[in-house]
């Protein structure tokens, strides 16, 4: 089977800092690469950024849009032009490209989301390359990925790329950010989620003029693309020639090393697609059943209920600290269980006046978010 490989590349690199002009040459090369790639048989997934920091070139907007409303506008100018620029590039290899924008709300709803799938799949095998961006003109705030790092790690998983490249202005990921600390310490290796949750207690979210979240949203990538078995990288944009170094065994930027790919597919889309609507806070016992012995929920291990949400609803599960420990998806609303919380399961339909299922949280539908 042969390779897939996502490419994200960001607007630091598509732009050039000083002008905010296009990047022509870096263009250039990363449709090069990508072509060479395809003919090798490696299947090939672009998540391009650019939308506003083209739109804000071509309008003359010399600032990052601050309102919803301007930044929809910008992206909607600047999108049509990206991907006419990158239709120009491909066309004259021969390469056919695709279109496709998302928001959060074709990632949270489960039939959407099989959907994307197999919309990857159909355009992977007729060799076409797929390039993705957030739609940003009609996402509102509370359905937006919000940055591209997270939505190449999203779509990394959703077709269990065997890579994830996240390209960008720097050369690799330092123990702070370059440009103002140049004591700062280059990583080039992370290994286990541990080491990966360290970094990003460590690093902090300052990016480029045009960026969207700085390393802070790459390595929040890179935890989703590692945990479902995919192979990340941070490395230089302006060399996309480096990606084929790097699929050759090289070792540069900074390599986060793939976990074993343990939950299935809908257990990832449980844990990174959807966003937790409420808390429910469990006592010891609880804690312990779900975390070392992977058990249902049960509405007996329940202290607390926070937020407003509706059966079939994604929420965090927390202990007593509230540090997450699970995420899942409840069988019964935040009214319902505020009623039962505490109470043994055979109690339940005396309570609420029917009966329903015994778990509140069934293990099928729940997955652990413990490193
Ligand atoms: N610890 C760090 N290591 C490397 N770069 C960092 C770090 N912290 C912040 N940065 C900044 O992150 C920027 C890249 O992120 P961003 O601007 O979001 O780029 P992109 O448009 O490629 O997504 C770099 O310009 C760099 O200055
Ligand atoms: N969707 C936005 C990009 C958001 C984003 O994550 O930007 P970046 O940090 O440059 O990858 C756009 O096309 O401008």
């Amino acid at each position: 089977m042969s390779q897939t490989i996502v490419v994200k590349i960001g607007t630091s690199s598509l732009t050039q800092a000083k002008t905010g002009l296009l990047a022509l040459s870096t263009i250039a090369t990363l449709v090069e690469t990508l072509t060479n790639l395809r003919l090798n048989d490696v299947r090939v997934i672009l998540v391009s950024s650019g939308a506003v920091g083209v739109g804000c070139g071509r309008l003359d907007i010399k600032e990052r849009p601050r309102t919803t409303a301007l930044k929809q506008a910008v992206a909607a100018v600047g999108q049509g032009r990206l991907m006419r620029i990158y239709d120009d590039f491909f066309s004259s290899l021969g390469q056919p490209i695709a279109q496709i924008l998302l928001t959060r709300q074709e990632l949270i709803q489960r039939t959407a989301y099989v959907n994307i799938y197999n919309t990857f799949q159909s355009l992977l095998s007729l060799g076409v390359i797929p390039i993705v961006n957030e739609n940003d003109t009609v996402a509102v705030e509370e359905l937006k990925v919000g940055d591209n790092d997270t939505l190449s790690a999203l779509v990394a998983s959703l077709v269990e790329a065997d890579y994830l490249f996240l390209l960008t202005d720097v050369d690799r990921l330092y123990s702070a950010d370059p440009r103002y600390n140049p004591q700062a310490q280059p990583v080039e290796r992370v290994v286990t989620k541990e080491e990966l949750e360290q970094l990003q207690a460590q690093v902090s979210e300052g990016g480029s003029q045009w960026g969207t979240g700085g390393m802070v949203t790459k390595l929040a990538a890179a935890r989703i693309a590692t945990s479902a078995g995919v192979k990340t990288v941070i490395t230089n944009g302006q060399t996309p020639g480096s990606i084929n170094r790097i699929l050759a065994g090289e070792m540069c930027g900074t390599h986060f090393e793939a976990q074993p790919r343990g939950e299935s597919a809908r257990k990832r889309w449980i844990a990174y697609s959807l966003v937790p609507v409420g808390q429910l806070y469990l006592d010891e016992g609880a804690v312990k059943a779900i975390r070392d012995r992977g058990k249902s929920l049960l509405a007996a291990g329940i202290t607390r209920v926070e937020g407003e949400f509706q059966t079939s609803e994604a929420v965090a599960v927390c202990d007593s600290e509230g540090k997450e420990i699970a995420r899942g998806l409840v069988n019964y609303s935040s009214s319902e269980i505020r009623q039962i919380q505490g109470k043994q399961s055979q109690e339940i339909p005396q309570i609420l006046g029917y009966a329903n299922t015994e778990t509140v949280i069934h293990r099928n539908n729940m997955v652990s978010m413990v490193a």
